[in-house]
């Protein structure tokens, strides 16, 4: 199948299982996965995989930026890194991709994607997964106080972020805001989005590091092709 009707398909399947989720009223735990994804990559999705199992997650929503305040260079259209998640996400029954942030037009915070989240699934749990590294940075995330009264956070250690130094954050953040904060080794991947795209500026293979309908999708659209920056 052409890779521009396969996201059309998965894009519809995804639509289906959000209707389905939506209607569902028990109590749920979902965790939610926010993210650049320029591009979507293998550690994600296997960070995404080993929180749901460990802490027996019902869900995860992989959702991605629109125009998030901390990264206003963005190049990669919006609609080109969401449909690059709903591609790698598609054959796990228990994904689910958001695009309340890539629909929304003013900057995107975490604080009112969570606040969407409470109202729209209101018997879920939430859990909101970050890397070492985006949680060492959250005091600089708008409204950083009632962040935390919304969701549980946990923060998967990352290869090439200290993980003393980001336990010692962990701790002063618990301390500090009363925030709940799970701090949870993960099998460790070291890759990551600014990898790809300079391996693919260089004209070098992302095979493996990308699942392959990401890796065809990024192929036809001419995505982080030399002379990109
Ligand atoms: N290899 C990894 N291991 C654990 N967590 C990761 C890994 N890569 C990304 N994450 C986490 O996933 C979330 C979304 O990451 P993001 O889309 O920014 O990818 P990235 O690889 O960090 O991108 P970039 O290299 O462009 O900064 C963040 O919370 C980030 O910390
Ligand atoms: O809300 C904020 O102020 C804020 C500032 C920086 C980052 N975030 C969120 O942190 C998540 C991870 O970001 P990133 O850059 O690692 O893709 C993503 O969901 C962002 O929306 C949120």
């Amino acid at each position: 199948m052409k890779i521009d009707n396969l996201v059309i398909m998965e894009e519809k399947e995804n639509n289906k299982k959000l209707d389905e989720f939506k209607n569902n009223n028990s109590k749920m735990k979902i965790g939610i996965l926010g993210g650049t994804f320029d591009p979507i990559h293998y550690a994600h999705l296997a960070t995404a995989e080993f929180i749901r199992d460990k802490y027996s997650l019902d869900k995860i929503f992989f959702i991605p930026t629109g125009n998030p305040p901390h990264k206003l260079g963005i190049k990669t259209d919006k609609y080109d890194r969401y449909n690059m998640v709903l591609l790698a996400t598609s054959s796990n029954k228990n994904f689910l991709v958001s695009n309340v942030e890539i629909e929304r037009n003013e900057r995107t915070y975490t604080i009112d994607t969570l606040k969407y989240l409470k109202k729209t699934y209101k018997n879920a749990e939430i859990y909101f997964i970050t890397g070492a590294d985006a949680i060492c940075d959250i005091e600089k995330w708008k409204d950083v106080e009632s962040i935390f009264d919304l969701a549980t956070f946990i923060a998967a250690a990352r290869p090439g972020i200290n993980q003393l130094v980001a336990q010692e954050k962990i701790e002063q953040l618990i301390k500090k805001y009363k925030a709940n904060i799970i701090s949870v080794y993960v099998p460790s991947l070291d890759i990551s989005s600014t990898y790809i795209r300079e391996q693919l500026k260089d004209g070098r293979s992302v095979r493996y590091l990308v699942p392959e309908t990401v890796e065809n999708y990024l192929y036809k659209n001419k995505l982080y092709e030399q002379g990109d920056e």
